[in-house]
């Protein structure tokens, strides 16, 4: 089953997204467990604080203006949770469940259970992210690649699927709204002296583009739309 249907079928619980109540009542529904709902409510609220102070973090990092990214973060209706399963599938050896891919959001938390499986691309190599009980594993998605000019990469990371036992994670997406313009920030280009590397887009277009081509499955695989579609050839 391809991984783009995960998010609509029982093959996982999608728990909570922040723009479509009916839809989360009846996941929650679905999930059959409503002693859960204080739990998962309280967990995205506290993720949602999380993504504020790490956006902080980031901010800083790159050097830009104190509470600079904050413009970005007025509308968080994009922001979603999702429990993962992975149904084990014995007797394959590489058994990728999820494909190497970028978050296409700004800041991904993660939380795998003790199975492991996430792996993460450098220099053409997979490295394996062993799981750390109390620990979540932050990925910068193609936002921030995107606004600082590829001076934050976001990692790419792919999930193998265990051959006997499920495997479970939860991630949260810290997103931004659709509405928001993204190009290179001239802090990284203008004031830097170097050549914007993306064109800039509204983020809801570059989703959209997405979510057609998952629809409609392009048979080639370099047609699946990623932030590549919007970089500026060197
Ligand atoms: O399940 C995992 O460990 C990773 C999931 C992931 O990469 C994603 O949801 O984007
Ligand atoms: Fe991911």
């Amino acid at each position: 089953m391809a991984i783009s249907s995960i998010l609509t079928v029982n093959f996982s619980s999608f728990i909570k997204e922040n723009g479509d109540e009916e839809r989360k009542h009846r996941v929650i529904e679905e999930v059959g467990k409503a002693c859960l709902e204080s739990t998962l409510e309280e967990s995205f609220d506290r993720f949602l604080k999380l993504g504020a102070v790490v956006e902080g973090n980031v901010n800083d990092c790159l050097g830009l203006p104190v509470d600079f990214l904050k413009q970005y973060n007025d509308d968080r209706s994009m922001d979603v949770m999702v429990a993962w399963h992975y149904p084990p599938e014995p007797g394959t050896k590489l058994n990728l469940r999820r494909e190497g891919h970028q978050d296409t959001n700004c800041i991904t938390f993660l939380l795998q259970d003790e199975l492991g499986g996430l792996e993460v691309e450098k220099d053409g190599t997979w490295i394996p992210i062993p799981p750390m009980k109390g620990a979540l594993v932050v990925n910068i998605g193609v936002i921030i690649q995107v606004l600082s000019n590829k001076k934050l990469m976001a990692a790419r990371h792919r999930v193998l699927r265990h051959e006997v036992r499920n495997r479970c994670s939860v991630a949260f997406f810290y997103s931004i709204g659709g509405d928001k313009w993204i190009e290179p920030l001239p802090q990284f280009t203008e004031e830097t002296g170097e050549i914007p590397k993306y064109r800039g887009f509204f983020f809801k277009e570059f989703l959209q583009a997405r979510l057609q081509k998952e629809r409609e499955p392009p048979s080639r695989r370099e047609d699946v739309t990623t932030i590549d579609h919007y970089e500026i050839p060197a």
